[in-house]
Formats: structure tokens, C-alpha cells, sequence
């Protein structure tokens, strides 16, 4: 809930970025509630000068009136195409802010939370906030200035009458604001439930061939119907609340009103007594729409938290303040005393590992024992707690990658998973994700040595949205063929051609020593087949590394690696 307090107002700095557009929205804001309180107040006085004085309204009286109507017309139009426009581009912006946040701190916040849930807060709480700007800033701001000018002009034609209208007014603002805790509190359950359910959703849709294979789909269907349930109950709550709060604040305008016309039933003469009663009723009308605004802000809160803490996301690996230029030719890498932990139990506790310029070393051990960590931290999605991952060149120190700038790291450093995401487009799409400029020949190339011609017949060829109309060695070919035409120096395969099979993956590694014999290839596998081609291995146990040596030596030193190869 601490969290919560002062979420809106933290984001308005947003709205800085377009001050010119947010000053013309209050503008518009302000001429739209001037016009209709003048506009209901000439048109009582208009009423009442018939009615009381029997006098016919003058053409003066009409054209005002006229002009006023247009007026009104024309700012109302003017204030809604205004605060839209401007709570579209603020959040387009915002959007893109929340973006950033995880793309910088991700895939540390990524791993602990839900995607369903980082999409709601993406997507669902983004919009949410549409509300606060394109209804609630400019007309707060306007309303408060059309309230205090009316309350000058009722003081004037008598100042009994505020009265009446004063502490109305004052429970109108102070009422959303003593049960901000409830509307706060009622908000961040709808926005948790709409959470819940998004993620849901998201899991579902990923998961469904093997709920279908477990025959599963039931039971998850029925989740899903508790989770919308769940969203429904706590809007409908928050809608029987804002239907409540409604009420009371029309009966406190009525109560107002009825109060004007009995001060100026005795002090107010002739038809200045309806202008008087028309005079309060639009002055209070807007302080009324303000405190419904104040109200609903409030369920805005948890919105607008998760927003602000996706945007200030700290950086899992921030950029260096004076990047280092990495060396051409061959590179090396280095893990030194690395420690590494995710926020619980140590996963490496002093790793010690070296790479030679142009080495294959596999990186064996349990499952669970750290070797994707190890990757990870080559990737520099994360930084290690305590020692270094660091470049080696051929002369020259060794380069600490926290002082290695993001686009050089991503030039010479590649490191494929088994399973790598496909997206949506074609299969050159995919290829060339990482290197746009690669050229047809280039492309052709790398295809031919990875084996991705035989995938497809061209290039143009749609993959499909996360590659499922393609098998698991289909995508762990083309996420390597991806890799390979950004040409890295360093090339990291963590389980990449695991679901190739044995001639397969002989292939694959042929051709990748074939392609580049200077490359350093970190290579982590389970196959004995796959391990036995490096040039040296080393084992990781219990965080550490506690064997190195070739297949040769460490087969015949038993230990850690013969426990690793016995499990295959
Ligand atoms: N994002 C994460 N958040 C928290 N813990 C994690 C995360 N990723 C991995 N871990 C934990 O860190 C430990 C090491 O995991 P890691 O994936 O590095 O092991 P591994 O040796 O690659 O295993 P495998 O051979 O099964 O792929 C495991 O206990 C795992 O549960």
C-alpha cells in the first residue's frame, strides 16, 4: 500500500514531455465549464425575467445565449478530442517507458514473475491510467478555477448564499479523500484479479498441447472461470461503491441548491434568484465531477504502482560510465571467483574457468548445477555478485564485460539456448534478427552450414509466432544460424543441439569448427558424444568448478565427471 501512495502523482512528470498540449486540454477544459455555468445562469436569469418581471428576453439576451450554446459546443468538442489525444500520446509513451524498464532489468524480473502478469502490467494497467489523463488532470485544474470565480459572483450577489454552497463543496472534495483507503484497496484487488487472469491466460494459450496431452484442459478451464469470477466480483465491487458515492453526491448538490433557493428567496430579488440557484448548481456541478475523478483516481493507485515500478526498474546489468573498446582478433573468456546467487540460495560460489582464444570447452554437471547461470552471466543478463566474466584478447588485459559497452558485448559474444524463441515473420525475419544488414549470400552461407536450407523452401517462408509449426532441432538450427551471422568471437551453446540428433549434431559441430577455428566456443551439453568433441572439459559441482581436462584425462580420473557421464 506504501508503494501505492503518491503512484499517480509520480507519473505526472510524463505529462511534462507535453506541456504546450496539457496547457491547451485545461484551456479547453476551462472554456467548456465556463461556458455551461454562464450558459445555465443567463439562461435561469433568461426564465426568471419572464416568468417574475414579465419581460421578453432581448435580442441581446438571445445572441448571448446563441453564442454560448456554440461556445460550449465547440469547447466540450475542443476538450475531448484535446484530453484524449494527449492521454494517447502519454500513454504510447508510457508504454514504450514500461517496455524499457523490462527490457533493462529483464530477464532477472522476467524469471520471477508471471508473463501474463508483466503483460497485464505492460498493456492492462497502461490503459488504466487513460482515465487519469485524458478525465482527471486538465479538469481538476479547471473545475477548481470555475468553482472559485463562481463563489465570487454568488458572494457578490449576496454572500449568505455561500453558505449553502461552501460546505457542500468541502464534503464534495473531502468524501473521496477519507475513503481512499477502501477505494485504494478495492482497486488493487480488481487490478490483481485482471493480473491473475491475464497470466492465466497467457499460460494457457502456451501450455495447451500439454494440457491436452494430460487431459488437463477441464480443470484448467475451470481456473480460468474462478479467475474471471474473481475479476467480476471485484468490479462489480467497485462499481457498487462508485454508484453509492454517486448518489451521495448528488444529494449533497441537491441539498446545496435547495439551500440557495431558500437564502435567496429572502435576500435575492426577481429573476437574480433562479440565476442565483442556476449560478450554484453549475458551480458545484463540476466540483462534483471532480470528486467522482478524485474517487476513481484512487482505484488508479495500484495501476499506476506497478506502472512506476516497471518504468524505475533498476538495470540488472547497468551500462559502464566509460566503456572499454574491445580488441579485434581472437578473444578468450574468463570467469574469475565468480559467485552468483538469485536473491536465495548460492548457485556459483568462486567459479574459476578459463577459455582459450579458439578452444571448444565443454561445461558438464548436474542438472542444477549452474551451467546456464554460467551462460547468463557471459550474456551479461545478470552481473555476479562478487568476481569477474571477463574478455581475454590475444594483448592487452583482460576486459571486465561491466565495462564493455551493450553493442560491443553483443558483437563479440553470442550465446543460443536449446529452445530460442521464433517470431512472428519470415524465416529470413528470423535469421536476421540480430544482424538486419546481412546479405542474401551471407544468409545462404550460414543456412547451408547449419542445415536451415532443408528447413524450409526459401526464406520468405512463414515460421509462424514462436516457431511452433517448426521441430524443437528445426528452431535450435535456425536460433544458431541466427547466432552465427552476427559472426561472434565468443559463441556460447547452451544445450543448442540437444534436440538434434547424434549425426545431426556431429554435422552441426563439424561445420561450426570448419567455419571459424578461432572462435571460442563454450559449449554446455549432457551427450557424452557432444562433450567428447571439445577440446577440454570442465566440470561444475556444488558452485564451483572441481575438474578440468581432456575426455582422456578426466575418464581416467573418475570423480565428479565419471558421476556426470554415468547419468547418460
Ligand atoms: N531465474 C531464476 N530465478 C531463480 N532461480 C533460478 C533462476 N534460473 C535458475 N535458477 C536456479 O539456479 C540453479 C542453477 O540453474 P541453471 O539453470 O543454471 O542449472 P543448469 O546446470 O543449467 O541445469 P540444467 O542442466 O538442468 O539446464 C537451479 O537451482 C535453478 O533452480
Amino acid at each position: 500500500m506504501n508503494a501505492e501512495r503518491g503512484a499517480l502523482r509520480a507519473l505526472l512528470p510524463v505529462l511534462g514531455a507535453h506541456r504546450a498540449m496539457t496547457v491547451r486540454t485545461f484551456g479547453a477544459a476551462l472554456a467548456d465549464q465556463a461556458a455551461l455555468v454562464a450558459l445555465v445562469t443567463l439562461t435561469a436569469h433568461t426564465v426568471g425575467t419572464a416568468v417574475v418581471e414579465r419581460q421578453a428576453p432581448g435580442p441581446g439576451t438571445v445572441v448571448a445565449l446563441l453564442l454560448l450554446v456554440t461556445a460550449r459546443a465547440l469547447a466540450t468538442w475542443r476538450e475531448m478530442d484535446l484530453s484524449h489525444d494527449l492521454a494517447y500520446r502519454v500513454l504510447a509513451e508510457m508504454r514504450i517507458r514500461v517496455f524499457d524498464g523490462l527490457a533493462r532489468s529483464a530477464p532477472a524480473r522476467v524469471g520471477g514473475r508471471r508473463s501474463g502478469d508483466l503483460a497485464s502490467a505492460a498493456l492492462g494497467d497502461v490503459e488504466a491510467l487513460e482515465f487519469f489523463y485524458a478525465h482527471a488532470v486538465a479538469q481538476l485544474v479547471a473545475s477548481g478555477v470555475v468553482f472559485g470565480s463562481g463563489t465570487v459572483a454568488l458572494a457578490l450577489l449576496d454572500p449568505w448564499l455561500l453558505t449553502a454552497v461552501l460546505p457542500v463543496a468541502a464534503l464534495l472534495v473531502l468524501v473521496p479523500l477519507l475513503e481512499s483507503r477502501g477505494r485504494v484497496a478495492r482497486g488493487a484487488r480488481t487490478r490483481a484479479a485482471a493480473a491473475d487472469l491475464s497470466a492465466e491466460t497467457v499460460e494457457t494459450v502456451d501450455g495447451l498441447h500439454e494440457l491436452l496431452a494430460f487431459g488437463a484442459l477441464d480443470t484448467r478451464r475451470e481456473r480460468l472461470r474462478a479467475h474471471g469470477h474473481r475479476l467480476g466480483d471485484a468490479q462489480r465491487a467497485e462499481q457498487a461503491r462508485e454508484a453509492d458515492a454517486s448518489a451521495v453526491r448528488d444529494l449533497l448538490v441537491v441539498a446545496a441548491v435547495v439551500g440557495v433557493v431558500l437564502a435567496a428567496a429572502h435576500t435575492v430579488s426577481g429573476a437574480w434568484a433562479p440565476a442565483a440557484m442556476a449560478l450554484a448548481l453549475g458551480v458545484l456541478a463540476p466540483v462534483s465531477d471532480s470528486a467522482a475523478a478524485l474517487g476513481q483516481a484512487g482505484g488508479l493507485r495500484a495501476a499506476a504502482a506497478q506502472v512506476g515500478a516497471a518504468v524505475r526498474a533498476p538495470a540488472g546489468a547497468p551500462p559502464p560510465a566509460a566503456p572499454r573498446p574491445v580488441p579485434d582478433g581472437p578473444l578468450g573468456l574468463r570467469l574469475r571467483g565468480v559467485r552468483f546467487d538469485y536473491g536465495g540460495r548460492v548457485v556459483l560460489d568462486g567459479v574459476d574457468l578459463t577459455v582459450r582464444p579458439g578452444e571448444t570447452l565443454a561445461l558438464v554437471g548436474v542438472s542444477g548445477a549452474g551451467k546456464s547461470t554460467c551462460a547468463h552471466l557471459v550474456a551479461r543478463f545478470w552481473d555476479p555478485a562478487a568476481g569477474a566474466v571477463e574478455l581475454v584478447p590475444a594483448a592487452g588485459p583482460p576486459i571486465d564485460l561491466r565495462d564493455v559497452a551493450e553493442t560491443d558485448l553483443r558483437r563479440a559474444v553470442a550465446v543460443v539456448g536449446q529452445d530460442a524463441p521464433l517470431f512472428h515473420g519470415t524465416l529470413a525475419d528470423n535469421l536476421r534478427l540480430a544482424a538486419p544488414a546481412a546479405t542474401d549470400d551471407e544468409l545462404a552461407a550460414v543456412a547451408r552450414r547449419t542445415g536451415v536450407d532443408r528447413i524450409a523452401d526459401g526464406y520468405d517462408t512463414p515460421v509462424g509466432e514462436r516457431g511452433t509449426t517448426l521441430s524443437g532441432g528445426q528452431r535450435a538450427r535456425i536460433a544458431l544460424a541466427r547466432a552465427l551471422l552476427t559472426h561472434p568471437r565468443v559463441l556460447v551453446l547452451d544445450e543448442t543441439t540437444a534436440n538434434l540428433d547424434t549425426e545431426g549434431d556431429a554435422a552441426v559441430s563439424a561445420t561450426l569448427r570448419d567455419g571459424a577455428p578461432s572462435r571460442t566456443t563454450l559449449l554446455i551439453a549432457h551427450r557424452p558424444s557432444t562433450i567428447r568433441r571439445a577440446d577440454r572439459i570442465a566440470v561444475l559441482e556444488a558452485g564451483r568448478v572441481v575438474q578440468t581436462g581432456t575426455w582422456e584425462e578426466l575418464t581416467g580420473e573418475g570423480g565428479a565427471f565419471a558421476r556426470v557421464v554415468a547419468r547418460r
